[in-house]
């Protein structure tokens, strides 16, 4: 059965507060405060807040990611690789949604989506495990059949596509970036499998990409987002985010 916002073609956005925690850690003070920043994004409309806390703790703490669960009322998405620490800490929160995402140790970003075939029986049985706990599983993939059509056999929701070398077309001028995006959805679509996107979208990218993609659920937004508030002010970069995403 189709979700709600499928139906009405709705795109949620949820804000990645990863940057907010580097500012707060670099003066080992609690400035900014990450749990009023969450609090004030869903105020301003925010329809989602998404963490990824990462092994070396240098943005999100897992101890963030506890503080935060009163706080998030919207939709609560913990993104990472499900190492057995990682999976105990989601296990823990009980987030709306887990984002898996594999991730080397000491990455400096995200940089590949997950060979869903290569890893099949790992992602199917870590997914159960959060299946079993009510909690909404998402595998973060490039926009290759193989690897959608793979999701699909570990029983996963969701798939989030990663959205870098779109980004990337697109900032160059090339709108046919794009391209993969739309057959990775028309086949997740097909298959049943509900899409997220997400990694340096951004006001410039993000109307172009939600206006090309069919069924386009959620989108998870950080680095680009916290940048365009220095300039434009966190409520009303939400909120011109939101216009872009009707
Ligand atoms: C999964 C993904 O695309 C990442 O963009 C991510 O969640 C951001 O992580 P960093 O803030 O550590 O770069
Ligand atoms: N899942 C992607 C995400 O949460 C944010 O990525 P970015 O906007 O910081 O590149």
């Amino acid at each position: 059965m189709f979700e709600n916002s499928i139906r009405f073609n709705m795109t949620k956005l949820s804000v990645n507060i990863n940057k907010i925690a580097t500012l707060r850690n670099a003066r080992g003070g609690n400035v900014p405060n990450l749990l009023q920043v969450a609090s004030d994004i869903q105020k301003f409309g925010g329809q989602g807040i998404t963490i990824h806390p990462r092994p070396d703790e240098r943005h999100i703490r897992y101890q963030d990611a506890r503080d935060l669960k009163p706080i998030v009322y919207t939709e609560y998405n913990i993104e990472g690789n499900p190492q057995h620490n990682f999976i105990d800490l989601v296990l823990e929160c009980k987030p709306t949604q887990v984002t898996l995402v594999p991730d080397a140790i000491g990455a400096i970003t995200s940089s590949a989506g997950w060979d869903t075939v290569a890893n099949q029986s790992y992602l199917t049985e870590v997914i159960q495990e959060f299946q079993r706990h009510g909690i909404r599983t998402s595998i973060f993939v490039d926009p290759i059949s193989a690897m959608i059509e793979g999701a699909k056999k570990t029983g996963t929701d969701r798939i989030e596509l990663y959205t870098e070398a779109f980004a990337h077309e697109y900032s160059l001028g090339d709108e046919k970036g794009i391209e993969p995006y739309v057959k990775a959805a028309e086949l997740a679509n097909e298959l049943g499998l509900g899409i997220n996107a997400g990694h340096d979208l951004s006001l410039d990218n993000i109307q172009f990409f939600k206006q090309n993609i069919p069924g386009l659920l959620e989108v998870s937004i950080g680095h680009a987002l916290i940048a365009e508030a220095l300039y434009l002010g966190l409520d009303n970069v939400v909120n011109m985010y939101l216009q872009k995403l009707k």
